[in-house]
């Protein structure tokens, strides 16, 4: 064998064993890459499950306990967000960009408060001063509260928004603490799952809703039925308020449960 031909014949041996040692880690790659989209989807599905598990508690609990739930486990509240958006996704429309449609034909001097505002996304898509207020914060421009005990000032804000937040079993505390932070004047708004307004399905009557916040002090100014997944309530609060009420009947609001997919 030629000098040349024994260079031929270790070069092809080297492409050789290239050629099996990709192949070798090709197979390798290959084989726990099958595994990992097994994984994938086994934690999909238990985060999945989480997900409806963190749901149905907050649906279920007082803001307080909610607090105390999420105090307890900070991770908790990041898994909820995550099973959220995912939910979310499948909505041909968010609510909450529609609050931030609405608000970017006000005026930006407007000071707003954000009521269990998630990933704070009013505060980051207008020029509003704009307080954002969680069970927790991962961002130093959010508050941590409970939202029936807010650290804002009495009739201090001219928005007070409510975008899916109406979760707790006392979801009127929080309506209550919106009117007192609020200015006379200032507006009042809710966005909610459309289900949960449904009588036909066990859910609240909306003129019910609509006239226990009118009884606290507020006037209704537009109810926005026209979305497929969600109802838009519009109040302003009014300039006087009647401390001599009756006892206002709040309609039950029955938790959002979301299907195993
Ligand atoms: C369904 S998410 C909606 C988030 C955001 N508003 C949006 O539209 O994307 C409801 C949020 O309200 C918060 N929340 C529920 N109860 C609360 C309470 N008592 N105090 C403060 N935040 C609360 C939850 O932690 C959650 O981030």
């Amino acid at each position: 064998m030629t000098k040349s031909e024994r260079k031929k014949r270790n070069n092809k041996s080297k492409d050789e064993q290239r050629f099996t040692a990709d192949t070798a880690k090709l197979r390798k790659f290959k084989e726990p890459s099958k595994s990992s989209t097994f994984l994938d989807k086994m934690k999909a599905r238990l985060s999945g499950g989480h997900f409806r598990m963190i749901n149905e508690k907050l649906y279920t609990c007082t803001g307080k306990e909610a607090l105390n739930y999420f105090q307890e486990e900070p991770s908790l509240f990041d898994l909820y967000h995550a099973g959220y958006k995912m939910q979310m996704s499948n909505w041909p429309q968010q609510p909450v960009n529609v609050i931030i449609d609405w608000l970017k034909k006000k005026s930006p001097s407007l000071v707003v408060a954000d009521f269990g505002c998630g990933d704070a996304l009013i505060a980051k898509s207008v020029k509003n001063k704009v307080y954002s207020l969680d069970l927790v914060s991962n961002d130093p421009n959010i508050i941590a509260c409970d939202m029936s005990n807010t650290p804002l000032d009495d009739s201090s804000i001219d928005v007070a928004v409510f975008c899916l937040s109406l979760m707790g079993t006392n979801y009127q505390s929080y309506i209550k603490e919106a009117n007192r932070v609020l200015k006379p004047g200032g507006w009042l708004l809710i966005a909610e799952v459309k289900s949960r307004f449904d009588p036909n399905t066990g859910g609240a009557n909306p003129e019910k809703f609509t006239n226990a916040i009118s009884e606290l002090g507020f006037k209704s100014v537009k109810k926005d039925f026209s979305n497929k997944m969600f109802i838009l309530f519009y109040f302003t609060k009014k300039d006087k308020q009647n401390f001599k009420r009756k006892e206002i009947e709040w309609p039950l609001l029955k938790p959002c449960l979301y299907k195993r997919r």
